[in-house]
C-alpha cells in the first residue's frame, strides 16, 4: 500500500474535555482516548504527525507559576517556558497512550514527541493586540475584575465564558522540521509542534530566543503539513460537524465544503468564531492553496467514520 501521510492537529480543549474536570487524570483519559483514534489511522495505514494544542494547560501552568510566586515567593515562569512544559506533558500523555495502544493491537511502530520550536517575527502585530485564549473559563464580573487589578487581557470565548488571551504571532519556521523529517521517514509516529510550537525569534546575533506568546497549533500544524507535503490535514476538537451561523437559530452543519465557500463563509465573518473555529478554517486554507488535497474537521470518536467518509466536516480545493 503506497503510504499515506496525514498531520493530526488535536485542540487544547479536546484534550480536556469538561471544563469543570481538568484534573491531571482527566486529561490523561482524554488523550487516552485521542489517541485510541489515532491508533485507528495508523492501522489503516497512515503514517501520522501530531500537532496538538495547549490553551487551557498553558494558562494552568502560568497561573499555577503566579500563585506560587505570591504565596511561597518561588520565581514566575516565562511564557515560552510554559509552552515548553506543556509539550513536555501533554506529549508525554499522548506518547505513552499512543505506544500502549500500539502494542495492545500488535502494532510495532515507534512514538516520539518533539520538543519543537516554531519561529515567529519580532514585529508581528500580534504582540501588541492578544487574541489566544489560555486556561479555564471565568464568568464576566471575574474577568473584568482581573482585568482591572491583575492587568490580563480577557475576551469572551465563542460562547462559553470568559478566558485570558495572550499574544499569538503567526508561524514561520518550524525549527526543528528536519529532525521531524528524518522520524516521519523512518516510519515513527512523531508528535510536535506541540501548542503550536514554542514561540521563539532569531535575536541580532542571530540566535533563538523564547518569545511571550502561545501559537495557534492549527496554523503551526498547517505550516508542518505544508512542509512536509501531507496528503491529509485533520483537525480534530470538541465538535463532530463544523457549522455555518454557529449557535444561532439557523445553524447548518456542512458535511463538504470546497476551498473557495469556505474563503467565503470565512470572509463572511459571522459563521466561525474567532478564536476558536475561524483559525482553523484559515489554517485549512493556507494548506489547500499550498496544495493540500483534503482537510477534516471532526472529533476524537468520529475520525475513523469520518475517514470513511460517513461524517465530519471535508474541505476540499
Ligand atoms: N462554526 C462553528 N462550527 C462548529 N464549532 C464552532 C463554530 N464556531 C465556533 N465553534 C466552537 O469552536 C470550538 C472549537 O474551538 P476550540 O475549542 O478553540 O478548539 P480546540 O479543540 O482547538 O481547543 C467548538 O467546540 C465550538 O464550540
Ligand atoms: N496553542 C493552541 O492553539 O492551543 P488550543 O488548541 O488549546 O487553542
Amino acid at each position: 500500500m503506497a503510504k499515506k501521510l496525514a498531520v493530526v492537529a488535536i485542540g487544547g480543549n479536546s484534550l480536556i474535555k469538561d471544563n469543570s474536570k481538568v484534573s491531571v487524570e482527566d486529561q490523561y483519559q482524554a488523550a487516552k482516548e485521542t489517541a485510541y483514534h489515532i491508533v485507528d489511522m495508523i492501522e489503516a495505514g497512515w503514517d501520522v504527525a501530531i500537532g496538538h494544542g495547549n490553551g487551557p494547560q498553558v494558562g494552568f501552568i502560568l497561573r499555577r507559576s503566579e500563585i506560587a510566586a505570591k504565596v511561597e515567593g518561588m520565581h514566575e515562569v516565562p511564557l515560552d517556558v510554559c509552552g515548553a512544559d506543556s509539550q513536555g506533558a501533554i506529549g508525554y500523555a499522548l506518547q505513552q497512550n499512543l505506544q500502549n495502544e500500539l502494542r495492545r493491537r500488535g502494532i510495532e511502530k515507534s512514538v516520539a514527541t518533539v520538543v519543537t520550536q516554531v519561529r515567529v517575527d519580532p514585529n508581528d502585530k500580534a504582540f501588541q493586540n492578544p487574541t489566544k485564549p489560555i486556561g479555564g473559563f471565568m464568568d464576566e464580573a471575574e474577568a473584568k475584575r482581573r482585568e482591572k487589578e491583575m492587568g490580563w487581557k480577557v475576551v469572551e470565548d465563542a460562547g462559553r465564558g470568559w478566558r485570558r488571551v495572550v499574544a499569538s504571532p503567526i508561524p514561520q519556521e518550524v525549527v526543528e522540521l528536519p529532525a521531524v523529517k528524518t522520524l516521519l521517514d523512518a516510519g515513527v509516529v512523531v508528535i510536535t509542534v506541540g501548542g503550536g510550537g514554542i514561540p521563539v525569534v532569531r535575536n541580532e546575533q542571530g540566535d533563538l530566543q523564547g518569545v511571550a506568546a502561545v501559537i495557534d497549533k492549527d496554523y503551526a500544524s498547517s505550516l508542518l503539513a505544508r512542509e512536509i507535503n501531507a496528503d491529509l490535514m485533520v483537525i480534530s476538537t470538541a465538535v463532530e460537524k463544523v457549522a455555518l451561523n454557529f449557535g444561532k437559530p439557523d445553524q447548518k452543519w456542512i458535511d463538504r465544503m470546497t476551498l473557495a465557500e469556505a474563503k467565503q463563509y470565512l470572509a463572511e465573518g459571522t459563521h466561525f468564531a474567532k478564536g476558536s473555529m475561524a483559525p482553523k478554517i484559515q489554517a485549512i486554507i493556507w494548506f489547500l492553496e499550498a496544495g493540500g488535497k483534503q482537510a477534516l474537521i471532526t472529533n476524537p470518536e468520529n475520525i475513523g467514520r469520518a475517514l470513511k467518509g460517513e461524517t465530519g466536516t471535508w474541505i476540499v480545493p
